[in-house]
């Protein structure tokens, strides 16, 4: 019989160690290395991220723009939108009206929420992946073979609205800022529509945006003592048909382009948008969803809160007919209800696009 050969980490199992929460780990006393449950030892941890360049750095759209009632400005707006979407998957936003005190309220809420203990968390350590207030680490303990160096809170927000009842005072800062997100995300569709040579309100009438389902998290990634062995989140694209993101102002995303990883430092106070796996399919791969991922660092806490904002769940996304024409004449992905994908979304492993790739034909 074959010598068992020794695992390279000692696997995370729910049932075998007590997983806190990042942050407490984080804050123990005298945390200089990882706990081997955290190292990665393949090479998407590894390998060199570059800055962006001058030439070839992340698109700016100036959403105040969108609504100009010179047409030429408008159109610009357009096309620059259609190039992000295309070259990019990920472009940031100013100009988007949202005040900057709302934009601290809603990260200093969350704070809030991370600082309440790991106990008083765990009523809303939902197991079940469709809970609509989760909070915990890493991404789905109970598979994960190497944990990941975040803690998150994800809250459905739409169509119906979701808060956690401790601490006190966030419903209002989570209504606020998911309703504002969400109408920058329809202002964004109607564009993007244009872009893609459909009448502006195609999208937001054919998603039943009037009933998106929009997921608000925010991410924890508390100061990492081995920041180079450990991983925040996998490569990865999101669901959805948008994801608008904003964070504390600390780097730690980086995004796949070109076939390199380029760290993205957005501009103060404006968000950070990129293209989700229901666009794709809609638009037949024209505007593909990008990979990224989140890396660590040994000095600060980051937080970075993406929402997410998609078709309402009973729709049933698939290319639009309009757009198979000429040479993107084949419907390349399968149609399927929002809410089936986001299952097959949940139920698997984060590991790159391969959920995109099951609905691919
Ligand atoms: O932390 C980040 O910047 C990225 C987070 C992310 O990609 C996600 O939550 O899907
Ligand atoms: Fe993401």
């Amino acid at each position: 019989m074959a010598t068992p050969v020794a695992p390279l980490h000692q696997e995370a199992s729910a049932s075998r160690l007590k997983i806190t929460s990042v942050k407490t780990l984080a804050e123990s006393s005298n945390l200089t290395s990882i706990p081997s449950h955290y190292a990665f030892t393949t090479s998407t941890s590894g390998d060199q991220a570059v800055h962006t360049d001058h030439d070839d750095s992340i698109p700016v759209i100036d959403f105040s723009l969108l609504s100009s009632s010179n047409s030429d400005q408008r159109s610009k707006v357009v096309s620059d939108l259609a190039k992000a979407c295309q070259d990019w998957g990920f472009f940031m936003v100013i100009n988007h009206g949202m005040p900057e005190s709302q934009m601290k309220a809603t990260v200093d809420a969350f704070m809030r929420f991370f600082d309440l203990t790991d106990e008083e968390k765990s009523d809303f350590q939902g197991k079940n992946l469709l809970n609509p207030i989760r909070c915990g680490t890493s991404i789905n303990t109970s598979v994960d073979k190497v944990l990941f160096w975040r803690d998150y809170l994800k809250v459905k927000v739409h169509p119906e609205f979701h808060c956690p009842t401790k601490p006190e005072g966030l419903s209002e800062v989570f209504a606020g800022y998911s309703s504002a997100v969400r109408k920058l995300a329809r202002g964004l569709l109607e564009g993007i529509s244009e872009s893609l040579g459909l009448e502006m309100g195609y999208i937001d009438k054919a998603m039943n945006m009037e009933s998106s389902l929009q997921i608000l998290t925010a991410n924890l990634y508390p100061p990492c003592p081995q920041p180079e062995l450990a991983m925040g989140l996998p490569p990865h694209s999101d669901h959805g048909l948008l994801t608008i993101l904003m964070q504390n102002g600390i780097g730690g995303l980086q995004v796949n382009h070109g076939g390199k990883w380029v760290n993205v430092d957005p501009l103060p106070n404006a968000f950070l948008v990129n293209t989700g796996d229901h666009l794709e399919i809609m638009s037949n791969g024209k505007y593909k969803s990008v990979l990224h991922r989140a890396v660590v660092n040994s000095k600060a806490t980051r937080m970075s809160i993406p929402q997410s904002i998609g078709p309402s769940p009973d729709t049933v996304v698939e290319p639009v007919e309009q757009l198979l024409d000429g040479e993107n004449n084949r419907a390349m992905y399968l149609a399927m209800k929002c809410k089936d994908y986001l299952e097959l979304h949940l139920s698997n492993v984060l590991n790159g696009k391969s959920r995109l790739e099951r609905v691919k034909i």
